[in-house]
């Protein structure tokens, strides 16, 4: 009996010491929290990475809504950063728009603009971003001036300095003229010191690059927008030309209006309004695979409307060898026209293809008069030589050079500038 009073009294002290303990350890616990606000840390959810607790996760911080859980309606395209490159093929898809989701309870904010830029002036870029041309610079302007500026222009010499024209992209046309008229140079100076050799090669690439072209750009007219078409095969850089050409526009005190008639690619109107936006122009887009000449003239009346000075139209990259999608391009001029004219259509041609742009820009010239080139990517090739071909075997001017992915690498196209940047400071 008295061993069976001793094991009650043991077991009700045991039961009575364990709980106070887990009743301790309970009480000094941290209290969870849904919104994971304040300074107690949040404790990991479904769907959390590691489940390691994210400072401010959920909250408000930076004066930004943080990410909304999944299922709710605030999924909104953060504002672009100020320098930063809009959305592009390739990156993360810009997020539906909020509306778009179904079975939504809460309201749906409108979508955050990004703030507006101040673009960098159009005067002197060329002249800023000539360290761009470093590639060019180093295989085509160095290249020759070390070959002319030697003791001895011999035979062996001259066939140099033709291959590195050549591998150059200038053109057999333009690189035989260049070499004959080098030549007769030299013959009658004789052998010259880098000075000399830089005034020439300065002299005679000027003289192929031709200075006399009229390059400006068509973007003002009286009494109604000026339009714009820009056109070229897919990847050159169309939805990036317009967005900075119309930087360019509003830098120069200018109202633009862009139009998305690149219906094929969705992603391609979100770039450009991402463009429009970060300056301030009103994009005027169409339903995804809708009618390009449609959503160009509802652009070109909007620019009425708006009595905005410019109409930037996009235009869907086109394959070259696709018959209908060249009659499509010219449909949106003829349709567009209706407004009244086009005033200046833009082929946008890669540099980095090389020749090849030669032949794409050929066929563009057959469906639809072009006024003006811009050549891109030269900031990545050595093959600035492409210049001189371009206008040589097109006769249609360069009017714009594309030095690099940011907003303010588009330059007006400076003759004198471009080919002092190949050549580079006098040693
Ligand atoms: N390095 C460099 N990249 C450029 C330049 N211009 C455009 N790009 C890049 O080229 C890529 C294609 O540009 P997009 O503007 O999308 O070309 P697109 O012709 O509109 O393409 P599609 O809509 O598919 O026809 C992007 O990554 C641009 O950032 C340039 O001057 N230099």
């Amino acid at each position: 009996m008295e061993l069976l009073i001793l094991i009650v009294v043991i077991s009700v002290v045991a039961v009575a010491t364990i709980g106070f303990v887990v009743g301790s350890a309970v009480r000094r616990r941290p209290r969870r929290t849904l919104t994971g606000g304040g300074t107690e840390p949040r404790l990991p959810a479904a769907g959390d990475d590691g489940g390691q607790p994210r400072p401010g996760a959920g909250g408000i911080e930076g004066g930004r809504a943080s990410p909304p859980a999944a299922g709710a309606a605030t999924i909104e395209p953060a504002p672009a950063a100020p320098g930063a490159a809009p959305q592009v093929e390739g990156e993360a898809p810009t997020p539906a728009p909020a509306a778009a989701v179904e079975g939504v309870a809460a309201p749906v904010p409108p979508r955050q603009r990004p703030p507006v830029e101040t673009p960098a002036p159009a005067a002197g870029r060329l002249v800023r971003l000539r360290l761009r041309l470093s590639r060019s610079q180093s295989a085509l302007g160095r290249g020759l001036l070390s070959l002319l500026s030697g003791d001895r222009l011999d035979e062996e010499t001259w066939e140099d300095v033709e291959a590195t024209l050549l591998v150059a992209d200038v053109g057999v046309t333009a690189t035989s003229e260049l070499v004959a008229a080098l030549r007769e140079r030299t013959k009658v100076l004789g052998a010259s010191g880098p000075d000399q050799a830089r005034a020439m090669l300065r002299d005679e690439l000027l003289a192929q690059v031709g200075t006399t072209a009229d390059r400006s750009l068509r973007t003002s007219v009286p009494d109604r927008p000026a339009v714009v078409l820009v056109v070229g095969v897919n990847g050159t850089g169309k939805t990036t030309t317009c967005g900075k050409i119309a930087r360019l526009l509003v830098a120069d005190g200018r109202t633009v209006v862009l139009g998305a008639a690149d219906t094929f690619r969705a992603a391609a109107a979100d770039q450009l309004q991402t463009w429009g936006e970060r300056v301030g122009a009103e994009t005027v887009r169409g339903a995804e695979g809708g009618d390009p000449a449609s959503v160009a003239f509802d652009a070109v009346k909007r620019g009425i409307e708006s009595r905005a000075d410019t109409v930037l139209i996009d235009t869907a990259g086109r394959l070259h060898t696709k018959t209908g999608l060249m009659d499509e391009l010219a449909k949106i001029k003829r349709v567009v026209g209706k407004h009244g004219p086009v005033d200046e259509v833009l082929l946008v041609l890669d540099a980095t293809t090389g020749q090849n742009a030669l032949v794409q820009a050929r066929v563009f010239t057959e469906a639809v008069e072009l006024s003006g080139v811009v050549l891109t990517k030269l900031d990545g090739t050595a093959k600035g030589g492409i210049v001189i071909a371009v206008q040589r075997e097109l006769g249609i001017p360069v009017k714009l050079i594309g030095l690099g992915e940011g907003p303010d690498d588009l330059a007006p196209f400076e003759p004198e500038a471009f080919v002092d940047a190949l050549l580079g400071e006098p040693a």
